[in-house]
């Protein structure tokens, strides 16, 4: 515990360097240049940055039980990034993949590993997981040698994987049966923000650790959302995939329609960029879309799921949602012909001619 103060009040002092030294060089990566601190201050000496709802964080004086070690369950696009950012920012954490190889970047530069969930959730204050789906989700925190089995009281489980609520739920009662407290943080943004430290965290469950691992989500995101209770963190997460997913196909349709009426798509990119309709998704996708290229940064089966999961919530509060569930439709087109890995603007391919047939 007091190594990891100390390594945080190192970072801390070097932060107020960085600080200075960041408005004579423009080189200092965004990443610590927009981290504030705190100069003059009695509280623990943690990058708090100024972030919608994050005002109870570790900068409050009468939390002073700080986790030590970090668990990091789920390996994959982001997973990884979001891991190293914990590691660079100078946690102690400890990693687990099903598939053990993804593990060893993090580990060269520095986490530990384990070889179960229920190991890491043992050796661990707080774990976070970042899984593909419900199933993956419910398995590693509550099958065999999942990590409920190595939580007691004390101990928290930060579940990051886009699920639907009622797996969250299922995934928390598992958990707080042992004594642990339970937090749902799925994230808005993708493969480059998780790198960035960009992400947006939509948060449900125990307050009480939210407040303790705020300072970690802060390592890893812009801003984080407080929502209540279980299930709240997931529908907002599902609602906003669900928008997206449903852009996504309207701008394939958009891309082609303007092709086959003689138009040049990139100039319709263009258009898109600087009217009421522009989204940095558009510009982001358009251009390698027009190439028919889509290095994956979102893969369009974890898409697929989360429209499937929309619709699913939709149709338990009663609400129509039929562009969605047309949306919906290519996704699985697209799926079927194999595009399950590549970034989710390949739903582009299910609107052309050779998929439909
Ligand atoms: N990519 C993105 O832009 C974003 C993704 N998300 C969500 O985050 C989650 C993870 O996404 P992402 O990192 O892109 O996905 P990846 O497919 O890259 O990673 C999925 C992770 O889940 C693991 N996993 C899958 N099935 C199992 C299983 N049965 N048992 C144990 N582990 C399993 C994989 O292990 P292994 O390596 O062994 O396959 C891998 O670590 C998803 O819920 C996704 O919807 C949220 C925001 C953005
Ligand atoms: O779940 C994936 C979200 C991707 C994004 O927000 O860009």
């Amino acid at each position: 515990m007091s190594i990891f103060i100390k390594t945080c009040y190192y970072q801390h002092l070097s932060s107020i360097a960085m600080a200075v030294c960041s408005s004579f060089c423009p080189q200092i990566p965004n990443h610590f240049r927009r981290r504030p601190i705190f100069l003059f201050s009695s509280r623990p000496p943690f990058p708090v940055s100024f972030k919608a709802f994050s005002s109870q964080g570790y900068n409050d004086p009468s939390k002073d039980k700080l986790p030590a070690n970090i668990g990091f369950l789920g390996i994959g696009i982001m997973g990884s990034p979001m891991a190293q950012n914990l590691v660079k920012a100078g946690c102690d954490v400890t990693v687990w993949n099903r598939t053990k190889s993804k593990c060893d970047p993090l580990i060269s530069l520095g986490a530990k590993y384990k070889s179960s969930p229920e190991e890491v959730a043992a050796s661990c204050d707080v774990t976070f997981a970042m899984l593909s789906d419900p199933e993956s989700a419910v398995d590693v925190a509550c099958g065999k040698h999942g990590a409920a089995s190595g939580m007691s009281s004390g101990k928290g489980y930060v579940d990051i994987s886009t699920v639907d609520g009622e797996t969250s739920k299922l995934i928390s009662q598992h958990i707080k049966a042992t004594g642990a407290s339970f937090l749902e943080a799925p994230v808005s943004g993708s493969k480059k923000p998780a790198e960035d430290g960009q992400l947006i965290f939509l948060t449900a469950g125990d307050k009480s650790l939210y407040d303790t691992v705020g300072p970690f989500l802060d390592f890893m995101g812009k801003s984080r959302f407080y929502l209540g209770d279980v299930g709240n963190g997931a529908a907002m997460k599902l609602v906003v995939n669900m928008i997206m997913g449903s852009m996504m196909a309207s701008f394939s349709e958009g891309l082609l329609l303007s092709q086959k009426a003689g138009l040049d798509p990139s100039v319709l990119v263009e258009v898109i960029s600087q009217g009421a309709i522009s989204a940095p998704m558009y510009s982001m996708k358009g251009p390698s879309m027009i190439k028919s290229l889509y290095p994956t940064a979102f893969p369009l089966k974890h898409q697929q799921k989360d429209m499937r999961l929309a619709l699913g919530l939709a149709e338990s509060v009663n609400q129509s949602t039929p562009i969605a569930a047309a949306a919906n439709e290519l996704y699985k087109v697209a799926k079927s012909h194999g595009l399950s890995d590549q970034d989710f603007s390949a739903v582009i391919e299910a609107l052309k001619g050779k998929l439909q047939q």
